[in-house]
């Protein structure tokens, strides 16, 4: 038996609302075969990110060695990448092994305020791994630092989109969630807008959103669907997972990847 294979490139997060934790969550609910290489160790929970330290490149390049030279995978997201050392290397191991079906989330700052990736690393991440990928995800803080441009409304989003398709090469998905009472995402591949509209949930359980999105389109590519269909189902995936209304920590909870498992025991009654 075969399944359709997917690595996380990405940082972890130990309270598995983000990161890694929420990408391998996301892969299995996909029912493909998750994999990890770990960029950074973040010590954060559902009220924010205290401390960060970042791996040594030379760790993140023998982990892509490791996956490459064993488990081809069929899709590969790219997270949290703190500094310049590491996206030069991760883009020299996804050249080298001629890695398919990348998808980028260039997580920057966390929604609780803390740096992500540390400033000097931008211009190498536009230059030197972007370029690699066949689709970006910036959310609209995100959108403004790669295209320079203010996004304060939907009006401005595909102006955005347009820039970074222009310096990138590549589709982008502009992400709206952070607009006041929607949740429409804009999809520029070159030649049409294609937006998905979403309905904004009514909740504060919105931590790793971005992470889950992403691994969640990289799913749909790894099984074959196109880049158009897979960020549909991706966008149907995280909003079943955000209504499904999991309440766990005491700051802003992350979204439910068991919404859809019907058997079990059930933890709601006694
Ligand atoms: N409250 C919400 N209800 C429905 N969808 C949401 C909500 N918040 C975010 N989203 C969706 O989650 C995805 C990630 O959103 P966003 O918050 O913009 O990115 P990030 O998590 O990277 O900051 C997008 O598809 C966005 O539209
Ligand atoms: C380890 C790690 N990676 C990424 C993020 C950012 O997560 P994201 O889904 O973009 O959004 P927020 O949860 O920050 O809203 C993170 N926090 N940690």
């Amino acid at each position: 038996m075969k399944r359709s294979t997917v690595l996380t490139i990405a940082g972890s997060d130990p309270s598995g609302g983000a990161g890694i934790q929420a990408d391998l969550k996301t892969m299995t609910a996909f029912g493909c075969y998750g994999m990890s290489a770990i960029t950074a160790i973040t010590v954060q929970n559902t009220t924010g990110v205290t401390r960060v330290e970042t791996l040594d490149p030379g760790l993140v390049s023998a982990q892509l060695d490791a996956v490459f030279t064993d488990i081809r995978p069929d899709a590969v997201k790219i997270g949290m990448v703190s500094c310049k050392e590491t996206i030069r290397v991760i883009a020299e191991k996804l050249t080298e092994y001629h890695a398919q079906n990348i998808v980028m989330d260039p997580v920057m700052v966390s929604t609780s305020g803390h740096r992500l990736m540390e400033p000097d690393a931008m211009d190498t991440l536009i230059r030197v791994l972007l370029p690699l990928a066949d689709l970006s995800t910036p959310n609209l803080p995100e959108g403004e630092a790669l295209s320079g441009l203010t996004i304060a409304s939907g009006t401005d989003m595909p102006c955005a989109a347009r820039k970074i398709y222009d310096a990138t090469g590549h589709p982008v998905l502009l992400k709206g969630g952070h607009l006041d009472g929607c949740a429409d995402d804009l999809l520029w591949n070159g030649r049409e807008e294609i937006w998905l509209r979403g309905r904004q949930i009514k909740t504060k359980n919105s931590h790793g959103t971005g992470c889950t999105l992403s691994s969640a389109i990289a799913s749909g590519l790894a099984l074959g669907l196109s880049l158009e269909s897979a960020v549909r189902e991706a966008k149907t995936y995280l909003s079943g997972a955000l209504a499904a209304g999991l309440e766990l920590g005491n700051g802003r909870g992350p979204v439910d990847h068991c919404f859809r498992i019907e058997w079990g025991p059930r933890h709601d009654t006694e």
